[in-house]
């Protein structure tokens, strides 16, 4: 099987290829404006092909799910049956209520623009007047939108205010404190990974994709060896200032200290990233019961523990870069890195 494809000209590979990459992405394209669909690199085809999946998997399972706002678009309605759940949604009456919503987003938008002009217009009659400076909100002060693929400030204006799970309370000092702060439907057990140790399971019901956990608990500290104890993640604090937090010590640590690393993007449910001075996980994908949830830890230490994701994991950085010079940021997100004493430079993206 190998002599007869690498026997074959490249433009027949090419074209092979192609054909592979169509077969994969069908039925996305009409989302999409014809120039935009050209111009989009493989790894944000297959992020948005991800939200699809994921919206189509939840609508099957009868759960409540908004809609990924570009699947509001088509160009044309969906052609094949099997798509019912999407076709369905579509172009029936019941979707009507979630395009309302948007439209509603949209036209208060207008709204807002008007009421804008009409401001604008007035100052000029009034007396001059000294407004506070309003200052510009850090990199982690944003959330990210799984279904829109942009940042937020406080609630997505299409989906929303974003779902936080809350840890069980426990006091700290206590002993398996760590364990004890599991919130409902999660469970510590051995990992899938081979030699990983403990990990944690979700035994609860599906886990939609952006729903929040944390923050990951434990000692804050600058000591470097806090960068070697397997438990620390870097947190920013201004300009070249760092500390870390270090989650070590079961007493004062929370279950997050159990969430392995993943080997590939495919076992990757979870994004780590730093809000507000600390550390939560999203979930970057659905999370099925009796399945593991995987953080990716970040590039030095998955080398650490032997896993190379290399230009795959550059793309998926590329994809949310884009992202935020589309949505006319800047840099709006602080992407966590776990330490490791190899590594000096903290990532952001
Ligand atoms: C934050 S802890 C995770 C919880 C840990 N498994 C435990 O039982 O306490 C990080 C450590 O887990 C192990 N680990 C996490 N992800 C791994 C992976 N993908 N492959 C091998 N070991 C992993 C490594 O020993 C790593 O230093």
């Amino acid at each position: 099987m190998a002599c007869s494809q690498w026997g074959r000209s490249h433009g027949e590979r090419s074209q092979g290829s192609e054909r592979r990459a169509e077969d994969t992405f069908k039925g996305l394209a009409i989302y999409f404006p014809k120039e935009q669909w050209a111009e989009m690199g493989e790894w944000e085809k297959i992020r948005y092909k991800n939200m699809k999946e994921n919206y189509e998997f939840m609508t099957q399972l009868g759960l409540p799910t908004p809609k990924p706002t570009f699947m509001y678009h088509a160009r044309q309605p969906p052609k094949t049956t099997d798509e019912s759940s999407e076709s369905d949604e579509e172009w029936t009456p019941k979707s009507i209520d979630i395009e309302k919503k948007a439209l509603s987003g949209k036209t208060k938008n207008r709204k807002r623009d008007q009421e804008k002009e009409v401001s604008t217009y007035s100052l000029r009659k009034r007396e001059r007047k000294t407004y506070m400076e309003i200052n510009e909100p850090n990199d982690d002060d944003y959330l990210f939108c799984e279904y829109c693929l942009l940042f937020f400030i406080d609630e997505c204006s299409v989906h929303g205010s974003p779902v936080f799970i809350k840890d069980t309370a426990v006091e700290i000092g206590l002993e398996e404190r760590a364990t004890l702060t599991l919130p409902p439907g999660l469970r510590i057990g051995p990992s899938g990974i081979p030699k990983a140790g403990f990990g944690v399971w979700n035994e609860g019901e599906i886990l939609p994709p952006g729903i929040h956990f944390g923050p990951y608990e434990g000692k804050i500290t600058e000591e470097e060896e806090a960068a070697n104890s397997g438990y620390s993640w870097l947190i920013t604090r201004g300009q070249n200032c760092y500390v870390y937090i270090d989650g070590k010590d079961e007493t004062n640590s929370n279950w997050m200290r159990y969430v392995n690393c993943a080997r590939n993007e495919e076992e990757q449910n979870l994004v780590a990233f730093q809000y507000h001075g600390k550390i939560y996980y999203r979930a970057c994908k659905i999370i099925l019961i009796h399945s593991e949830l995987l953080v990716w830890y970040g590039e030095e230490y998955g080398k650490e523990l032997g896993i190379k994701w290399g230009s795959r994991w550059k793309s998926r950085k590329g994809i949310i870069i884009m992202h935020c010079f589309k949505s006319c940021l800047t840099l709006k997100s602080v992407i966590a890195s776990f330490v490791c004493l190899r590594q000096h430079s903290p990532r952001y993206i």
